[in-house]
């Protein structure tokens, strides 16, 4: 954190009146900073001026010191205060709010000054800034919440962590925070957590800021920024670095076995050795051959490592048959190493088998030889004796039994179940301990060899850290941030492998391309305020709620029908660019569909709603909007080729999917889309699936190129793609002359 100030931004309490309910705010207040909530903001948007001035009176007399008192919003309120002689330390402001410049100039450099933040862009206007100008900046939200209505999409840890590192500001996480969320909260670089809920509806406020403090307390240490940093961000173990063995097969493509060991152990901050139990012939798409050499060589390795170099862990993955497991035992058992987590490899991510069946035996005499056993899914289900579990409960259930059967710590693995998260759990059968880690599934074809990179990272990480829970959540860290940029290494056509060095190479300003799912959520993002103007037309309204008057309607048809008929040849041009044929025919199916839609439309409502004569009393004219609109996709194309015109392309899918899906469900406004509704078949059409289908695949496609493109060609797809947003806005606008809206061409 800033060390101007002398604040502690660990814990805010956002006070909520409704949510304090009867006990007021300010006794949730006192009860709070008793707990350690280390600031306090007041947030009352109902409350009119002079009863915030109270309540801050109130507060300040109630906090007495003991924390930071800001006003959220209200730097008028803050100014007033002070002229009153009360104590209040600052002002926390949204993006729409009076702006931080004037807020810093009014209440002077050692005021809190603090702004939410929830974009790329957000952080750039910050950068712009004066130094010292904000002191912290608030990012979320983190999860859904009810608290802030209409908040923006939640960006989850994993994106809290995408900002943060963006910036010099200190980061506090707030929106839908929970006590659990806060060590993975400051792993990820957060300054300090922000809570409403959490604390305002707990039945025991001081209580409930006291787990919040104690846990922010707690993870003190393994914070990205703690200690002297090694490369995944944990801090540098006492005794140097880690010398950690793999004893595992060799996949010449690199993603798994010990060439993942050797970028893992590498990629946390250990100096990785290898003694080559089995050769496989293998890619990302399967196992061809394996290869075992005899035995006693890799006992020779073995002993050949040992006799000259101290081991600090060890990693064990593939071992091919019973005689190599016997071989391993008999020298873990010599020599003792202090650390040994066994990933008990039986089947490759392809489904291919890594262990003879017959040696599923000895392998169970090796377990108690491991601190840590590694199984996934089906692996848990093999030392079980039991069907592969289906439940994350019937995960931990195989892992207790596997625990107290075989006196050994697991490590479950989820990575293979179903569902919006990949939850991993430390049991502990003898200690009667299970720690659970969870996290958003990170969607990605790219996980071939997730459980050699998680085991050997974890070899080396217990090394270093000493306790396995900081080794876990701090290899979770690490592999998660792997696995998001693994497809950006564009490794074969199969399960490519993790980016184990992405982390290391965007902190040491090796540019790491962003993933598609990235480009999703920064582009979407970055159109936000477009979107929100969108849904705030007059002209959209009224298109919800049926009362858009006829003529408005019409006027926007036959605008329309001119628009598609040229976007059609935009996709045309597309198709025509395409880089394969994939990518020409979807293209191509697009214009298609744009044509039949036009055709459609002057047959079935520009003719029904006019009446053909009135259609030639009034020659058609595209309004300005509608030609500055497909002047800027025709200009995208031509100027920019492939890449910049299918960004181009891309609002007229993805806006018309969004909103025609909310107007049909109800989404939008407080009522579905009812059968009386004037417009609600030509509605129905957008809320339709195969419109949804094909606005996915634009997405995906335009996605996939611009993750490839370099950064240049990635920010004018981007720019194309924003304009073209702008565009959509001011052809809503048109039809209703009190909406228009001009764009610079
Ligand atoms: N799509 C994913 N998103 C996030 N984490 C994942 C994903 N797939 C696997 N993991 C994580 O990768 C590690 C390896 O797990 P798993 O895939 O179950 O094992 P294995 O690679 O041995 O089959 C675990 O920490 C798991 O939680
Ligand atoms: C030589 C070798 N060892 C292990 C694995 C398992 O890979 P995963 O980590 O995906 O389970 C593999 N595919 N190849
Ligand atoms: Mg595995």
């Amino acid at each position: 954190m800033s060390s101007r100030h002398p604040f502690d931004l660990s814990l805010t309490l956002v006070t909520d009146a409704a949510l304090c309910g009867e006990r007021g705010v300010a006794a949730v207040v006192a009860e709070a900073v008793a707990g350690g909530a280390t600031i306090v903001q007041l947030r009352d948007k109902l409350a009119s001026t002079e009863q915030l001035l109270e309540q801050v009176a109130e507060l300040a007399g109630v906090i007495d010191g003991r924390a930071a008192l800001v006003v959220n919003d209200r730097l008028d309120v803050v100014v007033a205060a002070r002229e009153r002689g009360i104590r209040v330390d600052g002002v926390h402001l949204g993006q729409s709010d009076a702006a931080v410049l004037a807020a810093r100039d009014a209440l002077g450099p050692d005021a809190i000054v603090g702004l939410t933040a929830n974009t790329r862009a957000h952080l750039d206007a910050v950068a712009r800034l004066p130094r010292g100008t904000v002191d912290y900046l608030g990012v979320g939200v983190i999860r859904p919440t009810s608290t802030k209505p209409d908040h923006p999409p939640a960006l989850g840890v994993d994106g809290f962590a995408v900002l943060a590192a963006a910036t010099d500001v200190p980061c506090v996480a707030i929106g839908g925070v929970g006590a659990a969320d806060v060590p993975e909260l400051r792993r990820a670089g957060a300054a300090g957590v922000a809570v409403v809920s959490a604390i305002c509806a707990a039945p025991d406020p001081r209580a409930a800021a006291a787990e919040f403090a104690a846990r922010w307390a707690a993870s003190a240490g393994i914070e990205a920024d703690g200690g002297s940093p090694t490369a995944s961000g944990a801090p540098r173990p006492a005794g140097g670095v880690p010398r950690v063995l793999s004893i595992a097969g060799s996949d010449p493509s690199g993603g798994a076995g010990i060439q993942a060991d050797l970028k893992s152990i590498a990629a946390v901050g250990g100096y990785g050795m290898a003694a080559i139990t089995a050769l496989t012939a293998q890619n990302t798409r399967g196992v061809r051959g394996v290869h075992v050499p005899p035995a006693t060589f890799l006992a020779d390795q073995l002993d050949t490592i040992a006799d000259d170099i101290e081991v600090d862990a060890v990693k064990i993955g593939m071992l091919a048959n019973a005689e190599v497991i016997d071989t391993v035992a008999a020298w873990l058992r010599r020599i003792r190493p202090p650390v040994v987590v066994l990933d008990p490899v039986m089947v490759a991510t392809s489904g291919d088998r890594l262990l003879d069946p017959d040696a599923e035996r000895a392998l169970r005499d090796l377990l108690p030889l491991a601190d840590l056993v590694t199984p996934n899914v089906a692996e848990l289900a093999v030392l079980a004796d039991a069907e592969p579990a289906t439940t994350w409960a019937g995960v931990i259930a195989q892992a207790e039994t596997v625990s107290a059967g075989f006196g050994v710590r697991v490590l479950a693995k989820g990575g293979h179940l179903d569902g919006a998260t990949a939850p991993d759990a430390l049991v502990d059968a003898a200690a009667a301990t299970i720690v659970e880690f969870d996290g958003e599934r990170i969607a990605t074809t790219a996980t071939h060899g997730t459980g050699c990179s998680l085991s050997s990272a974890l070899a080396t990480l217990r090394a270093s850290l000493g306790a396995w829970e900081p080794a876990v959540a701090e290899a979770r860290r690490w592999l998660r941030e792997s696995l998001r940029h693994g497809e950006s290494l564009a490794v074969g056509g199969g399960h490519g492998p993790v980016h184990h060095f992405a982390g290391l190479w965007s902190r040491g300003g090796l540019a790491t391309a962003p993933t598609p799912a990235e480009v999703e959520a920064e582009w979407w993002a970055e159109i936000a305020d477009v979107r929100r103007a969108i849904d705030e037309l007059p002209f959209i309204r009224a298109l919800a709620d049926g009362s858009l008057p006829r003529t408005a309607f019409e006027e926007y048809l036959a605008q329309d029908a001119h628009y598609l008929r040229v976007y059609s040849r935009t996709l045309a041009e597309a198709s025509r660019l395409a880089p394969d044929a994939p990518a020409q025919a979807f293209w191509a199916a697009g214009a298609q569909r744009c044509l039949d839609g036009e055709l459609a439309l002057h047959r079935d409502r520009l003719h029904d709603l006019r009446g053909p004569r009135d259609q030639r009393a009034r020659p058609f004219e595209p309004n300005a909007a509608n030609t500055a609109y497909l002047d800027h996709l025709v200009a995208s194309g031509s100027r920019g080729g492939y890449a910049e015109l299918i960004a181009a392309v891309l609002p007229c899918y993805w806006i018309y999917d969004d909103l025609g899906r909310r107007l049909v469900t109800g989404g939008f406004g407080p009522e579905a889309l009812s059968p009386e509704h004037p417009y609600a078949d030509w509605l129905a059409m957008y809320g339709e699936p195969a419109f949804e289908l094909a606005t996915r695949q634009a997405i995906d496609t335009v996605a996939a190129v611009a993750s490839r493109a370099t950064p240049a060609v990635r920010a004018r797809m981007l720019r194309a793609f924003r304009r073209s947003a702008e565009h959509e806005l001011a052809f809503f606008a048109a039809p209703w002359p009190a909406d228009r809206i001009e764009v610079d061409a």
